[in-house]
């Protein structure tokens, strides 16, 4: 493909992997998040991504966003980030997160929020 197209099974470099469904004409996408890694003591769960990009017809390597509300914890992440495709025609994803989990009051608000990279390749 010469445009990025988002939907698909996608996997990070921590091991997590997502699978997008269909973008539909606003650019709005669903689907689902399996994380390898979790900071609470709690088991994981598949849990559901919502999202949208910038339509394709627009950029070839476009920009997107999406939301895992996890089903397993009180937390929510977001991610943001770019499509990029190498002259093979490779995708790359090259994000960034807010994790963001609940606490108890206000007074630790301050520590409430992880940030960090991913990068996602196409699991073929
Ligand atoms: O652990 C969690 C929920 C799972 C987060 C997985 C993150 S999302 C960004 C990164 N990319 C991935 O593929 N996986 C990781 N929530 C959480 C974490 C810490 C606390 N806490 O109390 O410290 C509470 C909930």
């Amino acid at each position: 493909a010469r445009k990025c197209i988002l939907s698909g099974l996608w996997k990070n470099e921590l091991g997590s992997n997502m699978t997008i469904s269909a973008v539909n004409t606003d650019g709005g996408f669903t689907g689902l998040y399996h994380t390898a890694v979790t900071a609470t003591d709690k088991h994981i769960r598949v849990s559901p991504l919502k999202g949208s990009q910038k339509p394709t017809n627009q950029r070839k390597q476009l920009t997107f966003g999406f939301t895992v509300s996890w089903t397993f914890s009180n937390s929510m992440t977001v991610f943001v980030g770019q499509c990029f495709m190498d002259d093979k025609g490779k995708e790359t994803l090259k994000t960034m997160w807010l994790l963001r989990e609940e606490v108890s009051s206000p007074g630790d608000d301050w520590k409430a929020t992880r940030v960090g990279t991913n990068i996602f390749t196409r699991i073929k």
